[in-house]
């Protein structure tokens, strides 16, 4: 054995994301209390929590749209190992499918849907000026959109897309990088349940062709069974962090929204009703 080799624990791949101590403030609010979570690379994760618990800061801080309070120590947000990342790198390694993006791209008249995901290989909501896009990347760009069955769909204008259709260009446009992880804030939002369906059907191939996902949701019934870990967060703290059949229990979900509620099973899906 070469002495000078790390010893075996120092040669694990680094986390997808670790956050340590992490506090954020908006406005003059802490949102996010002092809070510690590590997610390692191929482990799939679903956070819930009531609204305003903090969620959207989350998937904002790691995307960084946010940042945490600089403390000294240990850097309180780190993907990949490194705390410090420009925009364009990321968006490579960590695919995003957020509200605000559909947001964006609905009101943006003169772009296709083609476009939508080229432009995403530079991290903006337009292709820059003296952009090089290439037939690769149109190709690449085409390839994605198919896999996100959204190939017929490259030549029309983003903002004429319905909702479903929308989502799932955007989703194009975060595979197209081929990241090692998805971030998924509420990606359902709007979906039909048919569309919901087919998308919880693709995040089980996607969770099966190795990209991570780290979901956020409000409903039970996306946490696919790939998904083996599960975080309830409360009022900007982790509330419960465990395997879904511990976490997702009647009394832990009736706790966390102050109401009677009651979890059922249905196969490996858990449904959420009143109690
Ligand atoms: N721009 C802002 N300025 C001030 N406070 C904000 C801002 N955006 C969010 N907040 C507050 O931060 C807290 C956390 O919000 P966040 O959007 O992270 O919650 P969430 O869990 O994603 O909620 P939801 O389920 O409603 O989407 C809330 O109290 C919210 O009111």
């Amino acid at each position: 054995m070469d002495p000078a080799a790390p010893p075996l624990a120092d040669r694990r791949p680094p986390p997808l994301i670790e956050l340590e101590r992490a506090r954020v403030m908006r406005g003059s609010e802490v949102v996010l209390h002092d809070v510690s979570l590590r997610i390692d690379q191929g482990q799939h994760v679903a956070i819930l929590g009531p609204n305003g618990c903090g969620k959207s800061t989350f998937v904002k801080l790691i995307n960084r749209e946010l940042y945490a309070l600089a403390r000294g120590g240990p850097p309180p947000v780190t993907v990949l190992g490194q705390s410090r990342w420009d925009v364009f790198s990321l968006r490579a390694q960590l695919g995003l499918v957020a509200p605000d993006l559909h947001r964006d791209f609905s009101t943006v008249t003169d772009l296709s849907a083609e476009d939508a995901v080229v432009c995403g290989f530079f991290a903006s909501l337009r292709t820059p000026l003296h952009a090089p896009v290439t037939e690769a990347l149109r190709a690449r760009a085409r390839a994605a959109l198919e896999e996100s069955a959204a190939g017929h769909l490259a030549a029309r204008p983003v903002a004429s897309l319905s909702t479903g259709e929308l989502r799932r260009v955007l989703i194009a446009r975060a595979l197209a990088h081929h990241p090692q992880a998805l971030l998924l804030d509420e990606p359902t939002t709007g979906l039909d349940i048919v569309a919901r369906r087919q998308f919880v059907e693709t995040l089980r191939t996607l969770a099966r062709h190795g990209i991570t996902l780290v979901l956020v949701t409000h409903h039970l019934d996306e946490i696919v069974p790939e998904i083996g870990r599960v975080v309830l967060l409360r009022e900007g703290r982790v509330f419960a962090d465990g395997p879904p059949e511990e976490v997702l229990t009647s009394a832990k979900l009736s706790a966390l929204y102050g109401q009677p509620l009651r979890v059922d099973r249905d196969g490996a899906y858990f449904r959420l009703g009143w109690a």
